[in-house]
């Protein structure tokens, strides 16, 4: 390769690289797998070895990846906080021990899991947690002390009160802990972390540290950065040390003495870390001895007295049985695909997400085709790609209809997933029955989340109409319900019964009908049985309803559960009229004539308010005009009503037509 060329990769990499950065580090929310990145990074590194005159300061080889975001105050790292070298065979395992015998002589190692989370510093003064911090760039982090305080696996409080103590660590997600999260952002229609690395990354650079405190994040302290008052040799007399304070440290670790003890235990640690309830991506292999550690040094990047070795992605090949279709809580269909099981890992994999109609179709996937599985994030296994396909291969096409109920499904402009839209589906009826008692649906105090769950697992809630047949005996069988608790929650699902009509359309959750929609839905045609008996374009000619929204209330009228559901809450007792007559259209079509001096509404206020409700205020009287509107001296105007027989109204007439909420 000549200079030239070679120039031309590194910037087209350096730009590739340092975008990428940004998605990982800063956003949270990376587009390529790490195994892929760190492809492109040892691209990058392999050319500036042939090309030194290429290494800048600015090159991603140079500089750790983070940024500090202005979102924290900064915090300036007294101690650099490093990143490590990796490497991805034995060979580079072997080069790495020879450097270091070459410096040293004869080093002892310690072998680590490399936890896969986000590394933070931590400081203590007079052994009480005082600030902590994430790494940035290495020598300028985020202040991020409100939202470590929120682990509870960091020590706020150490056993010893030690003048001054700064800590090194990796806070991490149980993949327990993940599961749950991405279960409750999938009901919430969040888009959910694509693994618990992000998922701890994300969660602890909230702005609000009581976003990170809901979210059980834990830690592994793995290193002194600083201390006073003590002295340490090594990296085991450190962890030991750590552990004594309080820390949770590296939950196992091996003292190895040759390279083919460090091999042997990275090879294990490899064969283990399916098995971890955390994401580990690697091991790490360091000199014990500190003496040892100061004499090797550290690059601009990373120490020379440690090594990360990273396991590549494990790809296995396997047959697609079948595909199953599941319905999410949000309605969305989703393509699950049966394989043969395969070891990856060290987990056996049977099953993985296909996402939808597209990716089945860009991948090529047929039901009976061989294809390549992987474990991306060491925890959820995908398909990579189709090998071949097989004599027997079909072709598979999402179902019309939803397989946990059996109503059409639809599928959105722009969207990716088809949807149920039945409001009884089973599958979706949790979400259905939060956003029903919502605040701004039907507000029913104390009925949130955990309380829904409960009598959904208890089968006392499948509809939201059961919850107006709910008794306090039911209610009293649920956790930390007494008597006064139960009676409130009878009495809010009682008056929730009067709400206006607006909020029970809201509640009923139709596709694309919020809030506002609802609002203009009921005012216009002010009962549930009028919405019901709407035409398409009865519906399209309200303002601020398009033919979107028109559509989707007419599927969903036209659901045969939607009937029985509103039934049912007629039963129950729950209002289906609109009380506001907030801009409401029922003087549509009607013309009215002002005449004389009304007794308090001034001639304009007197038009707003009729326009307002639709009708129209006309100068002169004719067989045409409705009302006349008469105030005292009224003229000709009124004798010509009088002669047409048009109605003559007063003031106080005109606004109890209005109601109260004119
Ligand atoms: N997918 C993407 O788009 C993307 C982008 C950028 C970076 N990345 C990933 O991040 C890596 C580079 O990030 P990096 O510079 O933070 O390096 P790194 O994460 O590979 O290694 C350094 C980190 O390991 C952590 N660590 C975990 N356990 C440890 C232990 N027992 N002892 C010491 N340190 C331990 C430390 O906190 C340290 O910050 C890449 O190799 C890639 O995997 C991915
Ligand atoms: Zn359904």
């Amino acid at each position: 390769m000549e200079l030239e060329e070679a120039r031309q990769l590194w910037h087209r990499l350096s730009e590739q690289i340092s975008y990428h950065n940004q998605k990982y580090y800063v956003e949270d929310s990376p587009e390529i797998d790490d195994f892929e990145y760190d492809e492109l990074y040892r691209r990058l590194e392999q050319i500036e070895g042939q090309f030194p005159e290429l290494v800048t300061p600015e090159s991603p080889t140079q500089k750790v990846g983070g940024e500090a975001l202005n979102k924290f105050s900064p915090v300036i790292h007294a101690i650099p906080m490093e990143s490590l070298h990796d490497s991805f065979s034995g060979q580079e395992m072997k080069d790495f021990d020879r450097r270091v015998r070459a410096a040293v002589g004869n080093p002892t190692f310690i072998v680590e899991p490399k936890f896969d989370g986000l590394s933070v510093s931590a400081e203590y003064r007079d052994g009480v947690f005082v600030r902590g911090s994430t790494r940035g760039d290495g020598a300028v982090g985020e202040d991020i002390t409100e939202n470590l305080r929120t682990i509870r696996s960091l020590p706020k409080k150490l056993t010893q009160p030690i003048p001054f103590l700064e800590v090194r660590g990796e806070v991490y997600m149980s993949h327990r802990s993940f599961f749950k999260l991405a279960a409750l952002q999938e009901l919430e229609g969040e888009k959910p972390f694509k693994n618990p690395r992000n998922a701890a990354a994300g969660s602890l650079r909230q702005k609000n540290a009581r976003i990170t405190a809901a979210r059980e994040l834990d830690i592994f302290v793995f290193n002194v950065q600083q201390v006073t008052g003590t002295e340490l040799h090594s990296h085991k007399e450190s962890l030991d040390f750590l552990k004594k304070l309080g820390f949770a440290v590296p939950p196992f670790y091996r003292t190895c003495n040759t390279i083919e003890e460090v091999l042997e235990e990275v090879g294990r640690i490899g064969e283990l870390r399916g098995t971890l309830d955390y994401s580990i991506d690697g091991a790490v292999v360091k000199v014990d001895s500190f003496s040892q550690r100061q004499m090797l040094g550290s690059t601009a990047k990373f120490p020379r007295w440690a090594e990360a070795f990273k396991y590549p992605p494990e790809e296995k090949q396997t047959k697609l049985l079948r595909i199953e279709v599941n319905v999410g809580r949000t309605g969305a269909l989703t393509p699950i695909g049966i394989f043969e099981p395969v070891e990856l890992a060290g987990t056996t994999v049977s099953r993985a997400t296909l996402h939808n109609q597209d990716f089945i179709e860009e991948k090529g996937i047929r039901v009976g085709d061989m294809v390549v599985m992987r474990k991306a994030g060491e925890i959820i296994p995908e398909v990579v790609g189709v090998v071949c396909h097989t004599e027997d291969s079909q072709p598979f096409t999402m179902p019309e209809v939803c397989p946990s109920c059996g109503a059409p499904v639809v599928r959105e402009e722009g969207e990716a997933a088809v949807r149920c839209t039945n409001p009884e589906c089973p599958a979706q009826l949790l979400r259905h029955l939060i956003h029903f008692c919502s605040r701004d649906a039907m507000d029913i105090d104390g009925m949130g989340p955990a309380v829904i769950e409960q009598l959904v697992e208890k089968h006392l809630l499948s509809s939201p109409a059961d919850l107006y047949f709910l008794k306090k005996e039911q209610i009293l069988e649920l956790d930390r319900k007494g008597e006064k608790s139960a009676d409130n929650l009878i009495a809010a699902i009682d008056r929730s019964k009067a709400n206006d009509l607006y909020r029970l359309i809201f509640a009923l959750g139709i596709p694309h009908v919020g809030q506002k929609a609802a609002k203009l839905l009921s005012a216009r045609f002010r009962t549930i049985d009028g919405i019901f008996q709407a035409e398409e374009d009865a519906l399209a000619s309200v303002e601020g309803i398009g033919g979107i929204i028109a559509q989707s209330v007419l599927q969903f009228f036209a659901l045969s559960n939607t009937a029985h559901l509103i039934g049912r809450l007629k039963d129950a007792g729950v209002n289906m009229s609109c009380l506001t007559a907030v801009s409401d259209s029922r003087f549509q079509g009607k013309t009215f004539v002002l005449t004389g001096t009304l007794p308090n509404l001034s001639r304009a206020q007197a038009t707003e308010l009729i326009e307002k409700h639709g009708g129209k205020v006309s100068g002169s009287v004719s067989k045409k005009t409705d009302y006349v509107v008469a105030g005292e001296d009224s003229g000709s105007k009124l004798t010509k009503a009088n002669q047409l027989g048009v109605a003559v109204i007063s003031e106080h007439e005109l606004e109890e037509m209005l109601g109260e909420n004119s």
